[in-house]
Order: C-alpha cells, then structure tokens, then sequence
C-alpha cells in the first residue's frame, strides 16, 4: 500500500500502542472519555482496519474503519467500510498524513476486495471532497414543540400499550422492529454484536451534553409484540428559573408502520414538564405532512453521511435501479485510478452490472457525482443543473437520474 508521506509510515496500530492511540483521539477530537469508552470502540474496530502514522516511535494519527453492510436502493445490501477516529496530532497538521491515511484505507478496500464503497460523518465538510467523498444523506433535524400537533389524526396510533423498560432489558425488541425497517431505507445498517449494542446504549456522562440518562419506551399490539420504541434523554431545566425549557432528545424512534410510529410521537409530544422534542428524522419523514403546523417544528436539513464509491464496477452493479438504464459514463479518478476510464451501467429494479466499455461516452463525471446520487439522496439531474455533470448524449443525464432515484430517502441510523 502506497503513503503520500514516507517519512511517516501509516499502518494498524499493535496492541502496546493502543494507550496512545486513545491518547490522541482525545487530544484529537477535544474530549476525555472514560477508559470503557476507549475499550468499547478499540474493541469494535477490527485491529486489520486501524490505521495510525508514526513519526519515529510517536504516534502522530488515528482512523479506521468498521466492516457494515449498507443498504442500498432496492432492498439490497453493500459492504461499506465506516470511516471513523480520524485525528492527526496538532504538531503535525498538513503535512499530508490525513491524505495517506486515506489512500493507504482506499487502496486497502480495492485490493481486499471488501468495501466497493467508503463511507463517513464528517467533522468538517471541507475536509474529504478532494478524496472523492461526496454528501449523499442529509438528515431533517425536528425540534417539535410539547402538544398533540395534529398527530391524532393517524387512526390507531392510540391503541398500543406504551412501556418503559430499561434500555438494555428492551434492546433486543427495539433491534427487531429497526429490523423490520432495515432493507426499506437507504442508508440503514445493522448492528450486529454484544459490542454494538453497547454503543447504542451506551451512556457516559461526558458526550450527554447535560442531559439526564437514557430511557426506553415501548409500544406494543395487543399480541404484546413490539411494534415501535423510542429511546431518549431529557435535558433537564424545568425546575431551573433560568433555563425554563426542557427539552426531549430523541436518539432512535421507530414505528413497525405509520400508527406504531406516530405513537411513539405522541408520547415524545406530551411528556410532563418538558418544552419540546428534538430529533433528527429522514428527509421525507411521515412528520413532515402530519404536522399540523410544520413551521413550528423549526426544520433544517442537515449534512449527514458522505459516500465514496471506491469500486464503481462492484458499488454500481450492488444496487438496484428504479427505471431501466443503460449508460456510458466516463470517469476521471486521479485517487483511485482503477476507476478511471469508460463504463457501461446497464440495470434496472431487478438488477445491474457495470463493465469496461470502448462505447462513446453518454456522460462524462467523477466520483463525488456518483457518490452523491449513489443513495438515492441527490438526483444526477440536479448535479448537471449544478453543471457537476457533462451531457454528450441528448437524453442519457434524464435516464439515468430516473433510475437512480430512490423512492424513499436515505437515512443513517446511527453515528460511528
Ligand atoms: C470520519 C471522521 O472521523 S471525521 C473527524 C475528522 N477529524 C477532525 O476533525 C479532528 C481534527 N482535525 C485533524 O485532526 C486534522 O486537521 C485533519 C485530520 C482534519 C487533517 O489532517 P492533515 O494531516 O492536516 O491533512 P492533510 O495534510 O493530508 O491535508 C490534505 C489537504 O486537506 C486540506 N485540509 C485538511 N484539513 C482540512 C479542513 N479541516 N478543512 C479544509 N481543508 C482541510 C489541507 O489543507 C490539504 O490541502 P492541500 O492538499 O490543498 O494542501
């Protein structure tokens, strides 16, 4: 694997380096974490997939990459490496370390064969454009004023018995109903493991930004299956003069179907002694034509996941297409050059493959474009009106942007 600084060797970090790498993701990212916290996620991070550079014997970066599987228009899934723990020490800043890191990681997927696409939350979004990531999921971030909203409107959303079980105890029943939304939204992935259920639970003072601790409701049919939950923490302030809003911050809520959904916002809506709900839905959530006054809800889209398509021929030919396609495009990928050339994408709702063409080109772009429409989050129509996309043939930009439109928006179930 290749590094754009060889004076400061990039590889995995061994086990007698672990205490710094934790050393300087805190230094990195300003925080103190507990220990546990270093544990947790060292340990979800297989060791293979870290990535840390070494100025002689000091560690001077962090990063890696979790193995999801990401699903993708259709109702499919995709190996994507979660791009995560991205620091480099402030004593050695711009000096290309972040760049080799990245090549060291992207060449890794296409030699290993085991993510065709690249994925990240990023800190800034200044930072990887140039690497070929582009947005590709924007969230819709809610803050829903206390009261009913309109919400009543949905029949049946009444007739489940809500239940507060400890997070942990209800773990498994929230998993299996995020389960039953999993292959319907782009964007989702599952977490898989003891160690992922820990994080999602996982409740250190320190990242809860004042807010009390977890808490878990359920919703149940009259079976006592488990149709919806939702998990949150309320930021305390009801009984402080000068903080008199209290504020719901929902982490997950999910619903089997609309009602299961909706109760479980009746419930966020009309907690006791709180102001408002905050919560981050997908772009096209149900809430958006159910709030009676959708204004008040204070809706702001707000940049998400960024997606990297690392093997165009796998990522391309994974998904499935909502029209029939067939398309020439040429693309220009100086950072991952196996890209670089002309493919054929034919594929259509059943399936897809992408190979090497001589063919005149239909339309000529990058990677970002492709990673920008890949979720169905952006269309390629609106990236050639934002001239990111060169027609040569009358028709094809159309066709195409019809087929990679993804009927319902992507969303990212949880941070990484
Ligand atoms: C998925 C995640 O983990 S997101 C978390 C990202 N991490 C952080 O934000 C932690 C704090 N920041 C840092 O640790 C570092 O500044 C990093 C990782 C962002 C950059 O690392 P560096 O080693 O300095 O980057 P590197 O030297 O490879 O820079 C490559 C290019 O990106 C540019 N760049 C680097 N950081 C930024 C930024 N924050 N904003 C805009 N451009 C940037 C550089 O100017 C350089 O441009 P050039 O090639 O035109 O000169």
């Amino acid at each position: 694997m290749s590094s754009d600084a060889p004076s400061y060797p990039v590889r995995p970090f061994t086990d007698e380096e672990a205490p710094a790498f934790a050393a300087q993701l805190d230094f990195g990212f300003h925080e103190n974490p507990p220990q546990e916290a270093h544990d947790l996620w060292q340990g979800l991070l297989p060791r293979e997939r870290s990535v840390a550079a070494f100025d002689g014997d000091e560690l001077v970066s962090t990063g890696g990459d979790f193995p999801f599987e990401l699903t993708v228009p259709g109702g499919v899934t995709v190996p994507a490496g979660g791009v995560t723990m991205i620091t480099v020490k402030a004593t050695h800043r711009r000096r290309g370390i972040l760049t080799a890191m990245m090549r060291h990681q992207m060449h890794g997927w296409h030699e290993r064969g085991d993510a065709p696409v690249g994925i990240l939350l990023a800190s800034e979004p200044a930072i990887y454009g140039r690497f070929g990531y582009a947005l590709g999921v924007q969230h819709l971030s809610l803050t829903v004023p206390r009261g009913d909203n309109g919400l009543s409107a949905v029949a049946g959303s009444d007739k489940f018995r809500m239940r507060m079980v400890d997070p942990l105890e209800g773990y498994e029943r929230c998993q299996e109903v995020v389960e039953a939304n999993r292959l319907g939204r782009p964007g989702m992935m599952p977490r898989v493991g003891d160690g992922w259920r820990d994080a999602a639970l996982a409740d250190w003072e320190f990242a809860r930004d004042g807010a009390g601790p977890l808490r878990c409701v359920l919703a149940e049919d009259a079976d006592g299956t488990t149709v919806g939950f939702a998990r949150y923490r309320v930021k305390e302030g009801y009984n402080n003069p000068a903080r008199p809003e209290c504020k719901v911050r929902v982490k997950d809520v999910y619903g089997r179907d609309l009602a299961s959904y909706v109760a479980m916002w009746r419930f966020l809506c009309d907690l006791d002694l709180t102001s408002e709900v905050q919560a981050e839905v997908p772009a096209d959530d149900p809430l958006t034509f159910l709030l009676a006054d959708f204004r008040q809800a204070v809706p702001r889209l707000q940049d998400m996941l960024y997606v990297r398509i690392v093997d165009v021929d796998r990522a391309l030919a994974a998904r499935r297409y909502a029209t029939a396609v067939d398309v020439v495009f040429e693309l220009s990928d100086p950072f991952c050059p196996w890209n670089t050339g002309r493919w054929r994408l034919r594929g259509d709702a059943d399936g897809a493959e992408c190979s090497r063409t001589t063919d005149p080109a239909d339309l000529v772009l990058g990677p970002r474009e492709l990673g920008a429409a890949y979720l169905g989050g952006f269309s390629l129509g609106a990236l050639g009106r934002a001239g990111r996309i060169e027609e040569l043939r009358a028709g094809a930009l159309a066709q195409a942007s019809r087929a990679f439109v993804s009927d319902v928006a992507p969303f990212v179930p949880f941070g990484f």
